[in-house]
C-alpha cells in the first residue's frame, strides 16, 4: 500500500472507532463544533496504534536524528511510547504538575543538555499544549524544534508554533481527513461544508497583545466583550478607583449607611445579601439608588455552585431576586459550563466573575482546576467580566479583569483561614486589577477615611505597575 492509501485507511479506521465524530458537539470550554476528535480511544486498538507508529516513522525522514521523543500529556503519551518502541528512540515525559516530594523533577527520563527532542501530539488547534510542553523541555535543557501531530485542525496552530521556532509535521489536516471520509462514503456533502465553514470562521487569534499589567484601564475597553466590564472599566477610570468594598454587614441600615459613606471611593460594592438579617425588597432599591448616585456597580458575591437550573432560580427568584439589582455576580467553575449557560440570557446586562483561585489557607483548588476554569472563562467571554484569583493570571487577556480579595493593611490573616496581602502587593505582585477590601474598611473608626486611603494606595500601585 502506498503512503496516501495507508493514510486514508488510518482516517477511515479512526472514524470507525469513533475517534472522529461529526454532529453538534460542545468543547470543554462550552463552544460548539461540528467535528469532535477523541483520539484517546486509540489505546483500545493496539493494531491501529501499531499501524499509526509505522505511519509516523515513515512520515519523518529525519526521525532518527532526534535523541528523544516526548508525548504531550495525556493522549499522545501512548502514541509516543509505541513510536519509541518501534524506532528505538528513547522517551522523556513531562509531568503536568510539579512534584512536591521526592526528586521534584518536571521532566522524567534520562537525557543530556542539548538533546534534540521531537514532540508528539494528537490534535493541534492553537498549539498551546505543545508550547506548554516545549517551554518546560527547553527550560530543562532540551532542544525542541519539531513536532509530529496526527491531526492539524487548521485553525492557526501551525503558524503560532512556527513563531516559537517549532516546525509542525501533520499526518492529516482536517481538510484531508474529511475528503478521505467523503471519498469512502463515511460523511455527506452537508457535513463537509459545515466543517469547511467551521475551519474558516474559527481561526485562533494571532495578534500581539500587550500584557494587561501594562495597560491603563480605558485602553482595555476595546478588548473586553462583556458590556458590564466595559462600564466597569469606565467607572474605574472616571473615579480613579480600583477598590471594591466587601460590605459584610448584618442589617439593611448598616449596609445603606456604609454604601453612602464609602460610595465616592469605590468602583464596586460587594454584598453577601443572605447575611442581612432584616432583608426586604426596599433595601436593594435604595442600594441601587446609592450606586447610581455614587457611580459604582453592585456585585453579589453569591459564588453560585449548583446545577444550572438551580443557579437560574437562585439568581432570578427567591427573596433576593439578585438579577433585579446586581449587575455583577460571582460563580464557582466546579459545575462546568452549565451554570454559566444558566445566567447567560441576561448577558447584555450581567457580568460574571469566575472563581479560579481562592484566598483561604489550605484550600483545595489545584493548578489544573485553575487552568480548566480559565479555559471556561475564555469560552464565555461575552458574559465573563473577569476572574477572582490570587496570582497574576490571564496576563495576555486584557479584556478580563482580575478581582483579588484578601487585602488588608498590617495583617497576615484571621483565625478562620483568611489570608491577607497589602494593597501594594496585591496589585504589583499578585496582578490584581481590582482589590477587594472588607474588614480593613468596615472595622475602621472612620470608614470613609479608610476607604479613601485604600483607594489611593491601590490606584497609585496600579499606576506604578503600568509605568514599571
Ligand atoms: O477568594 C476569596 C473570594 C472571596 N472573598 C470574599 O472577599 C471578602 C473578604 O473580606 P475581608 O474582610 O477583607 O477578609 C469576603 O466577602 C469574602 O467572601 C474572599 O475573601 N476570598
Amino acid at each position: 500500500m502506498d503512503y496516501q492509501s495507508r493514510l486514508k485507511k488510518f482516517a477511515v479506521d479512526l472514524f470507525k472507532i469513533d475517534g472522529i465524530k461529526f454532529g453538534e458537539y460542545k468543547t470543554k470550554v462550552g463552544l460548539m463544533t461540528p467535528v469532535y476528535c477523541d483520539l484517546r480511544v486509540l489505546i483500545s486498538y493496539p493494531k491501529l496504534l501499531d499501524f499509526l507508529a509505522n505511519l509516523i516513522a515513515d512520515n519523518l525522514p529525519n526521525l532518527k536524528s532526534h535523541d528523544s521523543l516526548c508525548g504531550v500529556p495525556y493522549t499522545a503519551l501512548p502514541i509516543a511510547t509505541v513510536v519509541s518502541v518501534k524506532t528505538g528512540i528513547p522517551m522523556v515525559m513531562r509531568r503536568q504538575e510539579k512534584k512536591y516530594h521526592g526528586t521534584k523533577k518536571l521532566i522524567e527520563g534520562h537525557f543530556n543538555t542539548g538533546d534534540k527532542c521531537l514532540i508528539v501530539e494528537d490534535v493541534v488547534t492553537s498549539g498551546s499544549s505543545i508550547l506548554e510542553t516545549v517551554k518546560d523541555l527547553r527550560e530543562a535543557g532540551l532542544e525542541c524544534s519539531e513536532t509530529i501531530v496526527l491531526l492539524n485542525r487548521e485553525q492557526g496552530g501551525e503558524n503560532l508554533l512556527k513563531k516559537s521556532g517549532i516546525k509542525m509535521h501533520a499526518l492529516l489536516t482536517l481538510t484531508t481527513l474529511i475528503s478521505f471520509l467523503k471519498e469512502e462514503g463515511c460523511v455527506d456533502d452537508v457535513t463537509v461544508t459545515k466543517v469547511q465553514e467551521y475551519i474558516k470562521s474559527n481561526q485562533v487569534e494571532d495578534k500581539e497583545i500587550q500584557s494587561r499589567l501594562k495597560l491603563q484601564y480605558t485602553d482595555r475597553i476595546p478588548f473586553t466583550k462583556n458590556p458590564v466590564a466595559k462600564r466597569l472599566l469606565k467607572i474605574i477610570s472616571e473615579k480613579q478607583s480600583n477598590l471594591c468594598l466587601a460590605a459584610d454587614v448584618l442589617t439593611g441600615t448598616e449596609l445603606l449607611n456604609l454604601a453612602e459613606e464609602v460610595g465616592p471611593y469605590i468602583c464596586i460594592l460587594k454584598t453577601h445579601i443572605d447575611i442581612i438579617e432584616d432583608f426586604n425588597e426596599n433595601l436593594t432599591k435604595h442600594l441601587k439608588d446609592i450606586s447610581q448616585r455614587h457611580n459604582f456597580l453592585l456585585l453579589e458575591d453569591r459564588k453560585f455552585a449548583d446545577i444550572g437550573k438551580v443557579v437560574q432560580l437562585q439568581y432570578t427568584k427567591g427573596v433576593f431576586k439578585i438579577s433585579s439589582w446586581a449587575k455583577l455576580i460571582t460563580q464557582h467553575a466546579i459545575i462546568g459550563p452549565g451554570a454559566l449557560q444558566a445566567v447567560k440570557q441576561n448577558s447584555e446586562d450581567l457580568g460574571v466573575f469566575l472563581l479560579t483561585e481562592i484566598s483561604t489557607k489550605d484550600n483545595l483548588i489545584s493548578s489544573s482546576y485553575t487552568k480548566a476554569a480559565l479555559e471556561m472563562a475564555e469560552g464565555f467571554s461575552h458574559l465573563i467580566t473577569g476572574i477572582v484569583c490570587q496570582s497574576p493570571l490571564f496576563l495576555d487577556k486584557p479584556g478580563f479583569l482580575q478581582l483579588t480579595p484578601g487585602v488588608k493593611l498590617n495583617s497576615i490573616g484571621d483565625s478562620l483561614g483568611q489570608q491577607y496581602s497589602s494593597p501594594e502587593n496585591v496589585i504589583l505582585e499578585r496582578g490584581a486589577d481590582i482589590a477587594v477590601v472588607g474588614r480593613g474598611i468596615t472595622e475602621a473608626t472612620d470608614r470613609a477615611q479608610a476607604a479613601e486611603k485604600y483607594r489611593n494606595l491601590l490606584w497609585e500601585a496600579y499606576q506604578k505597575r503600568v509605568e514599571m
